[in-house]
């Protein structure tokens, strides 16, 4: 594999420097990147400007694969991946066979490393089907080749209280974290948007916040009690942030993920009926808004996770009422975090860092992912162009759905190039397949 040489980053927005890529590593840094040996017939990538950071990881990723090959796949979603600036993605275990034993996680971790495009690890449902009954076999999905350490029924809220316990007592005999999607079946039970002002006068069945907040209080209660690791998937509330900040003040060990659509987007979309906007948990109110922001800012939030839900054309070109929940995410992520956080001022390039990739990898419990731009540590690394601006044209995406909240809206930023232990995974801002010399 040939070095490459980036000119003139700026690694975590900081000044500009050169950055040598060899062997799979950060070789060299600054003055000694040029003078280094594997620099001699290295590929030079011109960097000028453009901040590093390091490669994206996702907590968060539906690939659809097996089952909905025709929304997603793994090859069609970790191309999305790649090109959003991302070298590694968790893929949600509410796949057709569910993602509930060693065999299946395996098969979806074989298809992620065949493609090439970012490692693919997948997360094991906590129980049977997603059914909520009967605990999955976590232990032999922990011991497979995927090595699972994040269990999941996203789609669907783990909502009995004594599988929930079990679940948490089960998973730290191997450092695992459940990750509950949180949402109370009875009181959400026909829901079509947020519960608020603007359900009532669409005459719209409503899921309250309360329906998750409940949820979210319980499950801290019940890390806190068996002592054992929770993370809170799509937080959406301002009444969920309030626990979340007051349960880490307790000293209880959770995490919570917020996504870039619940950062930005607000109920009163939903006045259109176009269910691009349709997503669960649905889109809240400005306050709720402001509140994860805030949340993601002074660090109660720990990590922005996609939730990339991608749906074929007809699952979602139907009636609001018909239409599935969820939204694409991979390819524009970044910039819905660079537009809010960091050009807003709330957020350095380093805080990006921090809740987009080292967070994410500590959660997740992943190696060489997550790490600090460093000689020695993997190149999993990202080159963003902060000044660009673009249409967003989920035609032109990678994923194989076009159901992207942002269609048609212009953001900031552009993912340039990404590396994956040293080779390019995206160059100028276009797929590098493996196997072909960028
Ligand atoms: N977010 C969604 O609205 N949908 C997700 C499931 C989920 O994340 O709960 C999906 O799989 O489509
Ligand atoms: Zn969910
Ligand atoms: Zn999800």
């Amino acid at each position: 594999m040939t070095a490459i040489l980036l000119t003139g980053a700026r690694p975590l927005g900081g000044d500009p420097t050169d950055v040598l890529l060899a062997d799979g590593v950060v070789a060299a840094l600054g003055a000694d990147a040029r003078t280094h040996d594997a620099a001699r017939d290295a590929r030079v990538v011109d960097a000028d400007g453009l901040v590093l950071l390091p490669g994206l990881v996702d907590l968060h990723t539906h690939l659809r694969e097996p089952g909905r090959e025709d929304a997603e796949t793994v090859a069609s979603g970790t191309r999305a991946a790649a090109l959003g600036g991302f070298t590694a993605v968790h893929a949600m275990a509410n796949t057709t066979p569910t993602q509930d034993t060693a065999g299946v996680v395996e098969q979806v971790w074989r298809l992620g490393r065949d493609a090439g495009h970012a490692d693919v690890h997948p997360v094991g449902a906590v129980t049977v089907g997603l059914e909520g009954e009967r605990l999955a076999e976590l232990q032999a999905m922990a011991r497979s080749a995927a090595r699972v350490r994040v269990f999941s029924d996203d789609g669907k809220c783990v909502h009995d209280p004594v599988v929930m316990r079990r679940a948490l007592e089960y998973v730290k005999a191997f450092d695992g974290v459940v990750a509950q999607h949180a949402q109370e079946p009875r009181l959400t039970a026909g829901a079509q948007m947020h519960e608020g002002v603007v359900s009532a006068e669409l005459g719209l069945t409503g899921w309250p916040a309360v329906a998750e907040e409940a949820i979210v209080a319980r499950d801290v209660l019940l890390a806190e009690h068996v002592g054992s690791r929770l993370h809170v998937l799509h937080l959406s509330t301002a009444g969920s942030v309030e626990i979340v900040r007051w349960a880490k003040a307790r000293g209880i060990d959770v995490t919570a993920e917020v996504t870039p659509h619940h950062l930005v987007l607000t109920d009163e979309l939903v006045r259109g009926y176009d269910p691009r906007y349709k997503v669960n948990p649905p889109l809240r109110t400005a306050q709720d808004v402001e509140a994860v922001r805030a949340g993601l800012a002074d660090g109660t939030i720990d990590t922005v996770g996609t939730d990339h839900a991608p749906h074929a054309r007809e699952d979602k070109d139907c009636e609001w009422a018909a239409a599935a929940f969820g939204m694409t995410g991979l390819e524009t992520a970044l910039s819905v975090v660079q537009q809010v956080m960091v050009d807003t001022g709330r957020f350095t390039w380093a805080d990006v860092a921090r809740v987009m990739s080292a967070a994410p990898a500590r959660i997740g419990r992943l190696d060489g992912q997550g790490r600090p731009i460093a000689v020695g540590e993997p190149a999993n690394l990202t080159l963003v162009d902060p000044t660009a601006r673009r249409v967003v044209v989920p035609e032109q995406q990678a994923t194989a759905s076009v159901n992207s909240p942002f269609a048609g809206t212009e953001l900031p930023g552009r993912v340039v190039a990404t590396f994956l232990r040293g080779r390019a995974t995206v160059l100028d801002g276009a797929l590098v397949e493996p196997g072909v010399p960028a």
